[in-house]
């Protein structure tokens, strides 16, 4: 009798162990979690969220791969990720997709399933055992997934539990939420609302950090100054709102004669700036005339019925290779140069490319 009682006891003990390390565990758990919550919180930008989640996840919480699978049916992730990576928005272990097909919106935690592999990882690591994957879910709609993958088979054991991995989506999804909005502001404010280009404020600070850039790394860098010709008397002719149809279309072309690292803003009223990195002297002028003689060559329908031919002048400088002067007024220099070929090329004729190193374009072409 007494023998039974010390086995019972021994038994309770055993089992009050065990759950007494599984409950230190879960503690441990969760204060990593909360630890990396915080730090998703903390991210001030779009791109520094997807780095904490794909990279500090993996760290603190024992996984052997992190990937994300995002849905950008309208490559807004994209172009917020290229803006903040100057026209990279390739991340390792970040998959945007046009679309996401699921018919299941439940976690799924157990066995490594190859066939999701390459859907939502390319590649997963050798290896891989066990495996996550928990929906992200923004008001009822499936937004994206994140995936955890286990060398460990009983890491991610089909019947653990999902309410701390399922607390970590659920929080990521409201960083996601926040930081796409505040890119958006962001945009909102840099942005020209008539064109939906650039505006002159965002120009001014993008062109002192390519300005930097160019020093610091010896790339060439072209600015171009655009201005539409006789715009007061499309605007007299036609009226206003045929105005900023001209103003709309001008910009959608030249936008469309560009690289996507290329800058173009509005600068006020029919003119336009664009900043070329990376780019020749022969090659600005080049790029230059193409967009002169596209405007040119097609009429634009600023109004139902209405054809209009349209001419730009273009003003080309170049930055200087040596420089003496800090970055902020090398950029004031280099958009000053580029404003008086524009203004030379006004007083050409019109309709003309004038470069402010070689004059008049014939002259850059010889
Ligand atoms: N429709 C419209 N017109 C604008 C806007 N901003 C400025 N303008 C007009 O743009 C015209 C610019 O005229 P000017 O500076 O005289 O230049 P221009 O007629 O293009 O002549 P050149 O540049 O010498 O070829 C003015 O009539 C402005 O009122 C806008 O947002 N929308």
């Amino acid at each position: 009798m007494a023998n039974d009682l010390q086995t019972e006891n021994q038994l309770l003990r055993r089992q009050l162990q065990t759950l007494l390390d599984e409950a230190r565990l879960n503690e441990k758990k969760l204060r990593r979690l909360e630890q990396l919550e915080k730090q998703l919180i903390a991210t001030r930008s779009l791109t520094e969220l997807i780095q904490v989640m794909l990279q500090d996840y993996k760290s603190a919480c024992d996984t052997d791969a992190v990937t994300l699978v995002l849905a950008d049916p309208e490559y807004e992730i994209t172009r917020f990720l290229e803006a903040e990576t100057r026209g990279n928005a390739e991340v390792p272990g970040l998959v945007l997709l046009e679309k996401l097909y699921a018919d299941n919106v439940r976690p799924y935690l157990g066995a490594f399933d190859p066939e999701l592999q390459g859907a939502i990882f390319d590649p997963w690591p050798d290896g891989c055992q066990s495996m996550a994957l928990l929906p992200l879910m923004r008001q009822d709609e499936l937004i994206g997934s994140l995936n955890l993958g286990s060398c460990k088979a009983e890491r991610f054991a089909a019947d653990s539990g999902t309410d701390f991995l399922e607390r970590l989506a659920a929080i990521f999804t409201i960083c996601l939420e926040n930081a796409l909005n505040h890119e958006r502001l962001k945009l909102a404010g840099l942005t020209d609302p008539l064109t939906g280009v650039h505006n002159r404020r965002y120009f001014e600070t993008r062109c002192h950090a390519e300005v930097a850039h160019a020093r610091r790394h010896r790339l060439p860098l072209a600015c171009m100054f655009l201005d539409i010709d006789k715009f007061k008397s499309i605007n007299d002719t036609l009226r206003h709102l045929a105005g900023d149809e001209v103003l709309r279309s001008v910009a959608r072309q030249v936008k469309s004669l560009l690289r996507t690292n290329d800058v173009v803003a509005r600068y006020g009223g029919e003119e336009f700036v664009v900043l070329l990195p990376n780019t020749a002297h022969r090659y600005a002028c080049e790029v230059a005339e193409r967009i002169r003689r596209t405007i040119a060559a097609q009429p634009l329908q600023p109004l139902p019925g209405e054809r209009l031919t349209v001419t730009i002048s273009i003003g080309v400088a170049m930055l200087p290779e040596k420089l003496s002067e800090d970055d902020r007024t090398s950029a004031q220099k280099l958009v000053s140069s580029a404003d008086a070929a524009l203004y030379r090329a006004k007083e050409g004729g019109r309709n003309r490319v004038v470069c402010a190193e070689t004059g008049p374009l014939a002259a850059c072409e010889s």
